[in-house]
């Protein structure tokens, strides 16, 4: 599976494998960095010929701004010349966008090669896990996921970050890891695939929340508040999921809300922010937690999952109710013993 490229800026170390990053957005672009950094071959897929040309001007301006882009980055946006002779492919696109993206680069993925999920959230229409989209339209590849506090623009700059890397069979979760850890970047593994896919996925949506508690100034108090029981709500549908407790108390559950429900970097809360405070929400960048927060809330009223804070999100962003109307809702809920999980 591994081939030493001796030209250029190509070059790669014995180890080194070809790596295959579909989707040039934030993520796409620091993932890539990370594995050149990593000593991999890299080749990253855009759909368009502007950011491909502007990552060969060594920048993504779009949605890096003010980031240099190292060379030895392969950009193309032909999907074939991406995947050919692929050790390995990161899916990087939003996750409302994997299914597409994987349909477009099905035929060309070489069977067997790990596919390695970075998105995180719940296919809206279908409530789908992105880890059972991937196996649904890639039967013939081992699936993945690498999830966890991680801001592109740190990873882009090399700031030393943590991540998870997941699959069903733990050796794969482990020989991935392991590949795409370098100095700055510490890769953990784990067996729960699904774990680390809906600690990534709902976080996103506590994001949104903790930002509308920031923004309409109801006070630090309250934002840990609600921190902690979304943290409750997500043990709870976990649970429901069959993911261990311990990988929700891991980066890519308590670990990723710990960074997005606490930092306007993080789009989903700034997204929260502006809805906190009554500002226009068009246009504002990629908040995977809108999608998701009303296939999680439909996903937990199905199956009986007390889950107010999350029905309380999807209920304010569909306008049906206000912040202040889903405030007074959450908090003259029947009181209850604390550990009723
Ligand atoms: N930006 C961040 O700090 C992090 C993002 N993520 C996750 O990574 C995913 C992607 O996020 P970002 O890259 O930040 O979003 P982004 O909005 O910066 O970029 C998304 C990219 O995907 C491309 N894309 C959309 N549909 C596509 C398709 N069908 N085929 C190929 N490319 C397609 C877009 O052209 C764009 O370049 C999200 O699920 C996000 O939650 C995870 C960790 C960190
Ligand atoms: O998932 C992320 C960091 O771990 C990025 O969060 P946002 O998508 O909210 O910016």
């Amino acid at each position: 599976m591994t081939e030493v490229v001796t030209s250029g800026a190509q070059a790669k170390t014995p180890s080194g494998w070809r790596v295959a990053v579909l989707g040039a957005g934030a993520w796409g672009t620091a993932l890539a960095l990370a594995m050149l950094r990593a000593g991999h071959f890299v080749r990253l897929y855009a759909r368009d010929a502007e950011t491909v040309a502007a990552i060969d001007r060594g920048e993504n301006p779009r949605y890096l701004p003010g980031i240099a882009i190292e060379p030895g980055i392969v950009a193309t946006n032909d999907i074939a010349a991406a995947l050919s002779g692929a050790d390995c492919v990161l899916a990087v696109t939003p996750a409302q966008s994997l299914r597409a993206a994987l349909a477009t680069a099905g035929g060309h993925v070489p069977n067997g090669v790990p596919l390695v999920l970075c998105a995180k959230g719940i296919e809206r229409d279908t409530g789908a896990l992105l880890s059972a989209i991937a196996e649904e339209s890639l039967p013939n590849n081992p699936v993945a996921a690498l999830s966890g506090p991680s801001f592109a623009s740190d990873v882009a700059r090399g700031l030393p970050t943590a991540v998870v890397v997941a699959a069903r069979n733990g050796d794969l979760a482990a020989e991935l890891a392991a590949r795409f850890s370098a100095e700055n970047l510490r890769c953990y593994s784990s067996d729960d695939l699904i774990g680390v896919e809906i600690g990534g996925a709902l976080k996103n949506v506590f994001a949104i929340a903790a930002g509308a508690v920031t923004g309409a100034g109801l006070g630090a108090s309250a934002q840990a508040a609600m921190v902690t029981r979304g943290f409750v709500e997500l043990r709870r549908i976990g649970a429901a999921f069959g993911a261990k407790p311990e990988t929700l108390m891991g980066l890519s559950g308590l670990g990723d809300l710990l960074l997005t429900c606490s930092s306007a970097q993080s789009r989903n809360f700034a997204y929260g922010l502006a809805l906190g405070q009554g500002k226009p929400l068009a246009g504002l960048p990629l908040a995977e937690g809108v999608p998701t927060a009303g296939i999680a809330a439909r996903i937990a009223a199905e199956r009986q999952i007390e889950a107010p804070i999350i029905s309380a999100v999807a209920a304010i962003l569909d306008g049906k109710v206000t912040i202040g109307q889903a405030v007074t809702a959450l908090m003259t809920r029947p009181l209850k013993t604390e550990t009723d999980i």
